[in-house]
């Protein structure tokens, strides 16, 4: 099956910082794929370029096997929910969903409505009349109502409270099931993110740390816990990401899978956030083979 996203050693530069570098991932079509890093990590970066709204400084990326920027077929199936989505403050709710419908072959009104409707969001109201989380939960519905193939969405949840957040990633959820739609969303929040996204990307100053499928990523790390002063004897090819020591305590993340490792060493799989927080604070620390691989 073709890849929804590819990119090959791809590359932006802002003068002569480099705000993603090498990043070369692939994300398959019906995933719901994590973004996650520190601020200025390059994750808006590399959504800009996945959408189309800038142009590589370097390198390649294609949607559906087809390079970004080639083909307005391609620009159909691909909507995009920017972080602080500009919709027009004057403008009603009505009036942008006319906007949608007139704008995109495969618009969805009966799913935006029906949307609008559960959320209390009166279609009369002008986007200045609406809180910072219910533009966004506008901004959403019309980026759902095109019914994309590709659902771009820098950071979804950050204005919204904790109900609004996973009613959000309910209907993401529904979503991929029922049309079996290929999400890239960027979140700082990870507990929202372990019950629906499978597949991982994490990036940290410009580069890709880890990407993969999340059940696959966990496999292959272990979390290893024992006593501070035995830990120069744990063997040298445990590939150590990150350890941290509390008191008489070593806790070390290693991209390996689980091993027996003597009486006084606890060895389990990590969670989603302990393995996101290992390579984050780690920022040297990569599972990539290397930049001209494609990982999957
Ligand atoms: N238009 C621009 N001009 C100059 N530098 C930019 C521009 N856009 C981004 N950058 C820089 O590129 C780097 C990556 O920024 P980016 O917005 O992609 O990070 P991010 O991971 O999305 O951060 P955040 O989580 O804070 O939104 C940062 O150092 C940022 O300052």
């Amino acid at each position: 099956m073709t890849d929804a996203v590819e990119a090959v050693r791809l590359g932006r530069r802002y003068g002569k910082i480099w705000a993603l570098r090498e990043c070369s991932v692939a994300i398959p079509a019906g995933r719901v794929a994590a973004l996650v890093g520190p601020n200025g990590a390059g994750k808006t970066t590399l959504l800009n370029l996945v959408a189309g709204l800038i142009q590589p400084s370097a390198g390649s990326v294609s949607r559906f096997g087809q390079p970004v920027g080639d083909s307005a077929v391609s620009l159909a199936r691909v909507a995009y929910m920017a972080q602080d989505s500009a919709l027009y403050p004057t403008f009603t709710v009505a009036d942008l969903l006319t906007f949608g419908r007139k704008l995109n072959p495969g618009w969805d009104d009966a799913l935006a409505r029906d949307r609008l409707d559960r959320l209390g969001l009166p279609t009369r109201k002008r986007i200045r009349q609406l809180s910072g989380g219910q533009r966004a939960q506008v901004a959403l519905v019309l980026a759902l109502a095109k019914r994309p193939e590709l659902l771009l969405l820098d950071e979804p949840l950050a204005s919204l409270d904790p109900l609004a957040r996973h009613d959000v990633m309910a209907v993401l959820m529904e979503t991929v099931a029922l049309y079996g739609t290929t999400i890239v969303l960027s979140s700082h929040i990870i507990a929202d993110l372990v019950e629906t996204c499978d597949w991982l990307v994490a990036v940290n100053h410009g580069r890709v740390q880890i990407s993969g499928g999340i059940d696959e990523l966990i496999a292959e790390h272990t979390v290893v816990r024992g006593p501070a002063e035995a830990r120069a004897l744990l063997p040298d090819r445990l590939a150590v990401v990150t350890e941290t020591a509390d008191g008489r305590q070593a806790t070390l993340l290693t991209r390996s899978g689980p091993e027996t490792l003597g009486p006084a060493w606890a060895v389990r799989p990590p969670s989603l956030d302990e393995l996101v927080r290992g390579y984050l604070g780690a920022p040297d620390a990569a599972a990539l083979p290397g930049p001209t691989s494609i990982v999957r």
